[in-house]
């Protein structure tokens, strides 16, 4: 289990992380979001051990992690830092990359596993290839199978699939956390794209200006977000007032909605007027002007500017928001 508890950090006098406290247990994943330059990879940079911290402690199970004045090699032996910049050796091939760590006393166990890791990251094909050949998005592959050769307990990824393309990243990302729960591996995993968190992540930690705001199931926070901004890190999100929606109501609060969450419809109470349809593949994304905002609708087909339109919002969900 890691255990932090009541972390703050600060570079020189600027502080980063504020009273950072959770439990992760063992083989669980977690996403780390929160807007750039809230604190993630500093928060895994001290996981990991490569920084001291002003104030708290940092167990994994019962063994204490501590930052470079207290240790000669800076970095936990049983965790794996997959940081945004790969430490790859440019000369060298991807397979004896990933086999750079891997004991050389048994050859055929050596190569079992570098092509085992190999497939996992779908890079079979080049492993006689020299990295500095390699495309950013091979690289970073390449530095995850690495990460991964010599077994760690715990697997810190800080934008692990920033730089590979969506043909590939589906199929990585499967890959990668089948691995990581058979092999009952912890991950943390930084990032900033919702399809990283919403089907490998149990729990997510949300990060606000170095505080964590909140935590728990990962599909409760994304169905009821407490708050604009845990909202909108996975995507657009609406924010109406309670009375634009539900006239009759003496409230002045807000309910938030995601785009799907709203319905174009013939002849509904509530109106608004299209401003631009994009196009996103298997939908489009409509903007309205609804009540003097901008809202988002997501919509199967395109609409022409400055349509009238009506919009309707499922009671089922008005009500779970409003009960927020
Ligand atoms: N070495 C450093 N020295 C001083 N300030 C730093 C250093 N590294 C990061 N910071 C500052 O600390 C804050 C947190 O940075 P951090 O990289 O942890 O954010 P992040 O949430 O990972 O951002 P992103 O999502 O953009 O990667 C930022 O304001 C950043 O400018």
């Amino acid at each position: 289990m890691l255990t932090v508890e009541n972390l703050s950090f600060a570079y020189d006098t600027v502080p980063v992380l504020k009273n950072i406290s959770f439990t992760i247990q063992k083989g669980q994943h977690i996403a780390l979001i929160g807007a750039s330059g809230c604190g993630k990879s500093t928060l895994l940079k001290i996981i990991y051990g490569l920084m001291d911290v002003d104030e708290g402690t940092l167990f994994w199970d019962d063994q204490q992690i501590l930052g470079p004045a207290y240790n000669l090699v800076p970095g936990q032996e049983n965790m794996k830092f997959l940081s945004q910049g790969f430490e790859l050796q440019a000369f060298r091939t991807v397979e004896e990359n990933i086999g750079q760590y891997l004991s050389n006393f048994e050859p055929e166990l050596k190569r079992g596993r570098v092509n085992e890791l190999l497939e996992i990251v779908e890079m079979t094909a080049f492993a006689n290839t020299k990295v500095e050949n390699l495309s950013g998005g091979q690289k970073q592959r390449v530095a995850l199978a690495k990460a991964l050769a010599n077994r760690p307990e715990v697997l810190l990824l800080d934008e692990p699939f920033g730089n590979i393309d969506n043909f590939r990243r589906s199929s990585l990302r499967r890959n990668l956390f089948a691995y990581l729960k058979r092999n009952k591996i912890t991950s943390i995993t930084a990032t900033h794209d919702k399809t990283d968190i919403l089907s490998f992540a149990e729990e997510t930690i949300v990060i606000h200006n170095g505080e964590i705001i909140e935590k728990g199931n990962t599909l409760d926070i994304y169905n009821n977000p407490k708050n604009y901004y845990i909202a909108s890190l996975f995507g657009e999100v609406n924010e109406l007032p309670i009375q634009s929606v539900l006239p009759e109501k003496q409230d002045s609060g807000i309910l938030l909605f995601y785009p799907h969450e709203l319905q174009i419809i013939d002849n509904a109470i509530l109106t608004a007027r299209v401003k631009k349809s994009y196009f996103n593949g298997n939908h489009y994304l409509i903007e309205a002007v609804f009540k003097n905002s901008i809202i988002f609708i997501e919509h199967p087909k395109f609409i022409e500017n400055s349509k009238e339109i009506g919009i309707q919002i499922s009671a089922e969900i008005v009500d779970a928001r409003l009960q927020m």
